[in-house]
């Protein structure tokens, strides 16, 4: 069979504009008491696509996270972000790229308790530095998570599904391509639950993003374009 050039440019997107993972292993612990939390992982996320993680506890749903982030080097495979081979990154340049390009979103929010919703944005702009993509305006875009009315409280002052949406709005100032997400609703209410993914679908499909996000939440599943499922380190469809 011959393929178009319509069928080739996808494929060649695909490839190159998202996450890709191959063969990733990830060996724990040392000595005799090993733990493989990752074997032998084959993932693709493009952009514009939000795919749930789910699977047990201690199946490596956090492992995938850490090495999809570049926190953690897998023990052997390969990770490519936008085409960036990122294990072949050295020391600063791979922390430049977790600054610029990754976006983090953790089940707490993780604000920082001193500054206000409008200065956390701030703050990862500056953070991520001047050579990156210039950013998405905070103003704007605490407006477009509904949280532009509180841009002057702290998170103290904020509900879980507020705080929560304030750590999805500092994730995507920085415009990343790939945007990582560990149990965002784990401390909200079934109606908050549905928001906050409501929102990272409409973030993820209107800004091209590639959204990976690990859930227990099997009633969020319904906003997600692709759930995959973990199991012993491993992940089937
Ligand atoms: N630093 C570590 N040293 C040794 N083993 C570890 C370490 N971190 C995690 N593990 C093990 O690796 C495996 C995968 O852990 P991981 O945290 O990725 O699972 P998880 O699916 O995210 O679990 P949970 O849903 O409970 O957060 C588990 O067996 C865990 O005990």
């Amino acid at each position: 069979m011959t393929n178009t050039a319509e069928q080739l440019a996808g494929r060649a997107s695909r490839t190159t504009e998202g996450l890709a993972l191959e063969h990733v292993s990830l060996t724990l612990g040392d000595g005799d008491s090993t733990v493989t939390a990752l074997d032998d992982v084959d993932l693709t996320v493009p952009r514009g696509e939000l795919l749930a993680v789910v699977g047990p506890s201690g199946s490596g749903k956090s492992s995938l996270l850490a090495v999809a982030g570049a926190l953690i080097a897998p023990t052997s495979g390969a990770v490519h972000l936008d085409g960036v081979d990122v294990l072949a990154l050295k020391g600063g340049r791979q922390a430049a790229l977790r600054r610029e390009r990754i976006g983090f979103v953790f089940q707490s929010g993780n604000l920082l308790p001193a500054l206000t919703a409008m200065d956390q944005l701030r703050f990862a702009l500056h953070v991520a530095g001047v050579r990156g993509t210039p950013g998405r305006d905070p103003r704007d875009l605490l407006e477009q998570v509904g949280m532009g009315h509180k841009a002057g409280r702290r998170p103290h002052e904020l509900s879980g599904g507020e705080r929560q949406r304030v750590g999805i709005a500092r994730a995507l100032v920085t415009t990343p391509g790939l945007l990582l997400v560990d149990e965002p609703t784990a401390a909200l209410d079934r109606a908050r639950s549905h928001e906050v993914v409501e929102l990272l679908a409409a973030e993820t499909h209107e800004h091209g993003v590639a959204t990976v996000m690990v859930t227990h939440d099997h009633d969020v599943l319904e906003h997600c374009d692709r759930v995959v499922e973990m199991e012993d380190g491993r992940l089937s469809a």
